[in-house]
């Protein structure tokens, strides 16, 4: 079966909101939620496409847009390619001009609608940020410091890994950072088990993950609404993480790292090449800092991870 190009966009407003439409009852996926877009046509460029479409379909024009997530899938009836991009400024009013019912909703309620079976992995990028800071191995002084001032900064998704502690220590020293910061951002910790605090996520080791894919009946070890994460390194793990129904995962070494000074890098054609196979939102890491996040982006990446990259300086 040809596959369908398609370009959808996640508009946001200037309180973060999101579009949202719903498609007619006779279309294809119709009666269901969608983010606005469609085919793209013959000898148009991907932001042509999007620009007409959001023009016909919500009459507005398109200022500043990057993408955000690539996927493909396949319905029985139709195989699809859909290109989503996050338009983050446009001109007009947004209205239904084929005469849809269109909504604004937040990030959050995102998941109480009922979209087309493609978009699962487009609901949970419309969720999480474009930095995903994992922290450094430090003194207690300094990884405070540094989650404040990270978290000032806008840091919104932080992965606590502190590999010198033992598992007790582990556990204290996150109940202590939840307790501070758990509020305000989202914690990933990292453990044998899943995190028991309910506003945490669970990251995977590759090794982990590798483990309950193998498991006679693999099942997601964390309920849905709460996130979980894998490291993976190469096309087989972005693999086991799809089948464990991971949310997002990191893919690294990009470039080289003095984390991992061993670790041969991908290089960013490889990189990009895994990720145009890959449905789940994907952080690049590995000797990227925020100077490399529009590249990720044009990669096909949710945004960039990284320990010295994003930690903020003390200064
Ligand atoms: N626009 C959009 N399409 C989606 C989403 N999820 C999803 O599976 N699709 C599928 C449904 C359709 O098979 C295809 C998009 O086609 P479309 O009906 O929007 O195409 P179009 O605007 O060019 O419409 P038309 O000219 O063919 O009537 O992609 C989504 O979130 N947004
Ligand atoms: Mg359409």
């Amino acid at each position: 079966m040809r596959r369908i190009h398609v370009m959808a966009a996640v508009i946001r407003d200037a309180d973060r909101r999101i579009l949202i439409a719903k498609r007619p009852d006779s279309a294809h996926q119709g009666g269901l939620w969608e983010f606005p877009g469609g085919k793209l046509e013959k000898g148009e460029s991907r932001h042509e496409a999007l620009r007409r479409e959001l023009r016909e379909e919500l009459g507005i024009e398109i200022d500043d847009a990057r993408p955000l997530i690539g996927l493909h899938h396949d319905y029985p009836d139709k195989h699809i390619q859909l290109d989503v991009w996050e338009v983050s400024s446009f001109r007009g009013s947004a209205h239904g001009a084929e005469g849809q019912p269109v909504l604004w909703v937040r990030e959050s309620q995102l998941p109480q609608f009922s979209f087309p079976a493609a978009n699962q992995p487009i609901v949970t990028a419309a969720q999480l940020p474009d930095r995903y800071l994992i922290t450094p191995d430090c003194n207690e002084h300094e990884l405070f410091s540094g989650i404040e001032r990270a978290i000032d900064s806008g840091i919104q998704l932080i992965q606590l890994r502190q590999t010198q502690l033992n598992a007790d220590q582990y556990n204290e020293l996150s109940k202590q950072v939840l307790a501070r910061w758990g509020a305000q951002v989202t914690f990933m910790l990292k453990g044998e088990s899943p995190p028991t605090e309910s506003n945490t996520g669970w990251h995977l080791t590759a090794a982990q993950l590798r483990e309950l894919v193998q498991q006679p009946t693999p099942v997601r070890p964390l309920p849905k609404g709460r996130w979980l994460a894998a490291s993976c390194h190469n096309a087989e793990e972005l693999q086991m993480a799809e089948m464990l129904e991971v949310d997002f995962v990191t893919l690294s070494p990009v470039l080289p790292t003095k984390t991992h000074p061993d670790a041969l890098p991908l290089g960013w054609e490889s990189a990009h090449a895994m990720l145009r196979r890959c449905r789940l939102p994907t952080y690049l890491m590995g000797g990227l800092t925020l100077a490399e996040l529009n590249t990720a982006h044009h990669a096909g990446a949710q945004g960039i991870a990284g320990i010295r990259g994003l930690w903020p300086s003390s200064q």
